[in-house]
């Protein structure tokens, strides 16, 4: 690796920071002066006088602004929110523009960039700048002036000129000042191919050989560090980024994914590697987690549209493409779900010779309306594959698969939510994992275990067991006095399990209790041979008016 001291002072887990803040002093290493960042702070940490404070990692995008929000500014602040560090922002140009390409740039006069660069950085604790489209001459002087009165941790340049669609967003005449002012303070440039082109007088640069030596030439040019990209390398070639850090090569290489949604890929790369440098990560662990970030968000969204153009952005936080495969669901969880819950079992569907999925593709038949996979004794792959497909049948007919206890299997193939017992993970811990919008629910068998799944923020308690089973080892029976206890004292909605079938369903429906929605049903169900029978049959006698009832 290179001289710069940051690869000799290895990052810190941020839990180390919460645990030894009291033990820290005077752990920040003065800021560089001139030429950009040698001292890249391992700890986010500073001392104000008796007190220690944590400062948040701070990148500022001194970049252009997106109207269609997938590169510029608007991508910078998305990827530093992303990778949970604060961006602030000292924009350089307007831009017009949309998936179809840019229509138009507004140049922001250099006083007024002066102007937001001495708001940002007189006031506040900047990590790291990441510069993007630097539309003038002029405006890389003030920056760079800028830069030596008010000195970084780290500068990370992306030389912008040719965004992604092609369009020119600064043209020849900004390469003198990039060679000679900027590139020279620069801790690492990340230019894609055209770009690098460009710094280099207009060499061809065809080939991954092409890139090997064309890092070091740029690095001849006097950044410490070269990121050269090779998104625009031919279609048939994986996505390789040559690095070098003035000692070694390295490409980084990954398989391209097709998508057409690649708008704002370079923008993103090199926020994020500012992101990471912020935190106090070495060079080459920060190229490598931004290069996998990118791979990874364009991977999530390669089949998202928006917009009409032939440039997609892509989504930063990973969430558009669960959201749009759960479009059926509502966005409230709606207990009525609970009335008839199918909970499979893989013993029992051994037992009678059919799938998983079989199972389940029977029960929803059979008006199943919520079913949870609890397959204790299979492999992770295999319940992986089998929650896939099982999520299939069951979105086709509208109906939320849960998970039983693993979250991991749950997050992994974007089930509706998790089912947790009192020895699982606590559904707090589930929570913050899975996010607000997924379905948890707690089993309880008293009211303070359902007190509890309240505070953890459950969304309904499975009580019971309201009569003897044998599908759970060693559990107590609370009976229908213990739901009436547990329900009485939550304001969750509850479904009703543990031994119950079509000769029972009735009496726990007919406690009348207004938080109970439903029975929750495994042998019931699957230790029969007919599951599609079994579970009609149950869903007739729910659905059956209480005596004395119109
Ligand atoms: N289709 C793709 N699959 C995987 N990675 C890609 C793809 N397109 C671009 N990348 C990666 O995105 C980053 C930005 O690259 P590039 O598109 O070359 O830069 P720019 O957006 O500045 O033109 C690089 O790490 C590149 O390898
Ligand atoms: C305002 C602005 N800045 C930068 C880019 C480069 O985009 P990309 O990351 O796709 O090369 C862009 N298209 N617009
Ligand atoms: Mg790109």
């Amino acid at each position: 690796m290179g001289t710069s001291c940051c690869h000799s002072s290895p990052a810190l887990p941020h839990s180390f920071f919460a645990l030894n803040l009291k033990n820290c002093l005077s752990l920040s290493s003065p800021k560089a002066s001139t030429r950009g960042v040698h001292q890249i702070r391992a700890l986010n940490v500073k001392v104000m006088q008796e007190d220690m404070v944590m400062n948040i990692p701070h990148v500022l995008s001194v970049a252009g602004s997106d109207s269609g929000a997938g590169a510029g500014i608007q991508a910078d602040l998305k990827a530093c929110a992303s990778r949970g560090v604060y961006c602030s922002t000292v924009i350089t140009a307007v831009t017009a523009q949309n998936t179809a390409g840019v229509q138009g740039v507004h140049t922001v006069p250099e006083e007024f960039v002066a102007k937001q660069l001495k708001s940002v950085l007189s006031d506040m604790d900047v990590d790291v700048v990441k510069t993007g489209m630097l539309p003038s001459i002029n405006i890389v002087k003030v920056l760079c002036q800028s830069l030596k009165q008010f000195p970084v941790r780290a500068l990370v340049v992306d030389p912008v000129m040719v965004s992604t669609s092609g369009d020119v967003l600064a043209g020849p005449s900004i390469l003198d000042i990039f060679r000679e002012q900027l590139l020279p303070m620069a801790d690492i440039v990340t230019p894609n191919l055209k770009e690098a082109s460009a710094l280099l007088g207009g060499l061809q640069l065809k080939t991954v050989d092409d890139m090997c030596s064309a890092v070091k030439s740029i690095h001849d040019i006097g950044p410490r560090n070269v990121l050269l990209k090779g998104g625009d390398l031919p279609a048939s070639l994986d996505a390789v980024d040559v690095f070098f850090d003035g000692e070694n090569i390295f490409e980084l290489c990954f398989p391209r994914i097709k998508t057409q949604n690649t708008h704002g890929t370079g923008c993103t790369l090199a926020s994020c590697i500012a992101a990471e440098l912020a935190k106090g990560s070495p060079m080459l662990s920060a190229v490598k987690v931004a290069k996998r970030y990118v791979q990874t968000a364009l991977d999530y969204s390669k089949d998202i549209v928006i917009g009409n153009g032939i440039q997609g952005p892509f989504d930063h936080l990973f969430k558009l493409k669960s959201i749009a495969l759960n479009s059926f669901r509502q966005w409230a969880f709606d207990p009525s779900v609970l009335f008839l819950y199918a909970v499979t079992d893989s013993g029992m569907n051994k037992r009678w010779g059919r799938s998983i999925t079989d199972a389940v593709e029977a029960a929803i038949q059979g008006g199943a309306t919520i079913v949870q996979l609890r397959e204790k004794d299979i492999e992770t792959g295999e319940f992986l594959e089998a929650a896939k497909a099982c999520l299939k049948i069951c979105h086709l007919h509208g109906v939320p698969v849960l998970i039983n206890d693993r979250v991991d299997v749950a997050l992994a193939c974007d089930a509706d939510g998790v089912h947790v017992g009192q020895s699982d993970m606590p559904a707090r811990m589930a929570r913050t994992l899975l996010g607000p919008e997924k379905i948890i629910g707690v089993s309880c068998k008293t009211p303070e275990q359902a007190r509890q799944a309240w505070i953890d923020g459950a969304d309904y308690i499975g009580c019971g067991g309201v009569y003897p089973t044998n599908t759970k080892a060693n559990n107590r029976t609370i009976g229908l006095e213990g739901l009436k206890t547990v329900c009485l004292a939550s304001k969750l909605p509850v479904v009703a399990i543990g031994g119950i079938g079509v000769s029972n369903a009735r009496s726990v429906m007919e406690l009348d209790l207004p938080n109970v929605k439903g029975v929750a049903v495994v042998s019931a169900l699957f230790n029969r041979e007919c599951v599609l029978a079994e579970t009609r049959k149950l869903r007739t006698v729910l659905r059956e008016k209480p005596a004395g009832r119109k």
